[in-house]
């Protein structure tokens, strides 16, 4: 059974009404920032979740915590569905279950010190109620995170980036969960300091037994990390796999694009440089057919009327392509 198992889930915003839509009649504009994803992610492994800034991915992070209500579909998390869990039966859930922020600057109380947000979920959770447990407990992970003990009474604005990230993965970790969401969490840092972040990260993983949904923009740091790959397009996956297989032969249009801006270990010469045409459209008012069309090099009559479903292409690796059988590696081949 795999831990989590995220089923046809979708997060919408919007949908009320303002004045002028009420006094005309119209319908609210909806936001489908996630749009029937399902995906499963087995106990010990890394699923990396990647896609351009706005495709949904960190909505999709926070709909699997129910940190945002999902507006449909099921999560269920170690054959429980976390979906359907009441307000006390979900915070005890939340124990098991974390997030680490991208942005370590805005998800920390300014106001606290290291050993107040570490020792949070220690009271949140009853899992230490002595202050002298609590102390000795954070003193632990913040240690184990590489910070130091004469470092717990200072505040957030006292640390550089990493080290608030460091404090961010303490906060995460204090709780010995089993799955955390790990979005973006070197994005806001130096290049220098995102190698060491990932390294904790790795380490920590082994030794706690932890499972990560890993998001990121950068297809590298994927590649380095994951052991699957999930690649997200306007709110729905196109294309899932071993991370192996999506890097040796990327099947989804989408995909190559992503992999072209990523040098080859050993040039050839011959690897194109795909240029998307435009920008993301508007998740307000997402384009018929597949929703890849407007900037796909490949699309053809069909792609702009009918949604492709999602098809196996070998054991593990699906993709959702009208043109997927023609097997053209944009990667390759000069883009029509
Ligand atoms: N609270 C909200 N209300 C309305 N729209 C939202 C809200 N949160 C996110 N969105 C929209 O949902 C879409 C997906 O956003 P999301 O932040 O999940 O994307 P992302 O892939 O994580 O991007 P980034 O990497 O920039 O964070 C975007 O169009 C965004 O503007």
């Amino acid at each position: 059974m795999s831990l989590l198992s995220v089923e046809h889930l979708s997060k919408f915003y919007g949908g009320k009404p303002g004045l002028t839509a009420r006094l005309t009649g119209a319908p609210g504009l909806v936001v489908r920032a996630v749009n029937d994803v399902s995906l499963t992610v087995e106990r010990g492994e890394i699923l990396g979740l990647i896609g351009e800034s706005g495709c949904g991915k960190s909505t999709l992070g926070r709909a699997i915590l129910r940190l945002s209500e999902p507006t449909a579909g099921r999560v269920v998390f170690d054959g429980q569905d976390i979906t359907a869990l009441s307000p006390p039966a979900l915070k005890a859930m939340r124990r098991r279950m974390q997030i680490i922020f991208q942005d370590p600057y805005a998800s920390l109380n300014p106001r606290r010190t290291v050993a107040e947000i570490v020792g949070l979920p220690l009271r949140l959770h009853g899992i230490a109620r002595s202050s002298d447990e609590i102390r000795h407990m954070v003193g632990q992970i913040c240690e184990r995170v590489g910070l130091k003990a004469n470092q717990l009474d200072r505040y957030p604005h006292q640390f550089s980036g990493g080290q608030r990230q460091r404090i961010g993965i303490a906060r995460a970790l204090v709780s010995t969960p089993e799955f955390i969401v790990c979005d973006e969490p070197v994005s806001a840092l130096d290049v220098s300091i995102q190698a060491q972040i990932i390294t904790l990260l790795q380490d920590l993983k082994q030794e706690m037994g932890l499972t990560y949904l890993f998001i990121s923009h950068d297809i590298s740091v994927i590649g380095y990390l994951a052991d699957r790959v999930a690649v997200m397009y306007l709110g729905e996956i196109v294309e899932m796999g071993q991370v192996e297989d999506i890097l040796a032969r990327p099947r989804h249009p989408y995909t190559q694009s992503l992999m072209s801006a990523v040098p080859e270990l050993e040039p050839t010469g011959r690897r194109n440089r795909v240029r998307l045409k435009g920008d993301l459209p508007s998740p307000l008012a997402p384009p018929p057919g597949c929703k890849f069309h407007t900037r796909c090099p490949l699309a053809i009559d069909i792609c702009r009327k009918v949604v492709p479903v999602s098809e196996t292409l070998a054991p593990g690796h699906t993709a959702a392509c009208h043109r997927l059988h023609e097997n053209i590696s944009l990667l390759e081949e000069p883009a029509a």
